[in-house]
């Protein structure tokens, strides 16, 4: 029976990933790895603080100091190349490694991943699931293909009293594209 489980994407589909796996007998989490090189600058490079400074003394509250600042703390996405499919009653938790944030610094900023089962096959972007990264460690943190970066778990869940799923759109896309 197919209940729930993991593909490539066709982006990805010559790239020689691998799909998410458990470490141990009894980890809940399916982890997930990098598909490319990539590094994450840590947040205090270059002028990050100057700009700080320069914002809370209002020394320089230009468009442009703030916009710096702005993209300096933009989240980076690493892409998985995978997508998970699973029953309409259930959720991939996408969660940090707890390694993560105490040997590279690295912080998921939504707390958790949510993906949803009808991300799967979204018109968008096939349902690739991005992992969201800051890095909040004192150096640059070079991520290579094939490592582990995040850990997926399914979960069930459940349906308000008022629901309506009437109202409901199809999903499209990702990361905003419901609207605000
Ligand atoms: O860490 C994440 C979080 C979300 N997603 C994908 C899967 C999820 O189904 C979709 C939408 O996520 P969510 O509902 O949390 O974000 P949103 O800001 O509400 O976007 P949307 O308007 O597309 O629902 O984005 C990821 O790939 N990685
Ligand atoms: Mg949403």
């Amino acid at each position: 029976m197919i209940n729930r489980g993991f593909e490539i994407v066709s982006k990805y589909q010559d790239a020689d990933l691998t799909l998410p796996f458990r470490t141990t007998k009894n980890a809940a989490g399916y982890d997930f790895q990098s598909a490319v090189d990539m590094t994450i600058p840590s947040i205090w490079k270059g002028d990050f603080l100057k700009v700080l400074w320069a914002i809370k003394h209002q020394k320089a509250t230009s468009d442009a100091g703030l916009e710096r600042a702005k993209k300096i703390l933009k989240p980076y996405l690493i892409p998985t190349g995978i997508k998970a499919y699973m029953q309409p009653n259930e959720v991939l938790v996408i969660a940090n490694r707890s390694s993560n944030p105490l040997k590279r610094g690295l912080v998921i900023p939504n707390g958790i991943g949510v993906i949803d089962a009808d991300y799967y096959n979204n018109t968008g972007n096939e349902g690739e699931i991005f992992v969201q990264i800051l890095n909040f460690g004192i150096a640059d943190t070079h991520i290579k293909k094939g490592e582990r970066v995040a850990q997926g778990i399914f979960m069930p869940y459940l349906l308000a009293d008022s629901d309506d799923s009437a109202k409901q759109k199809t999903r499209q896309g990702g990361f905003g594209s419901s609207g605000r």
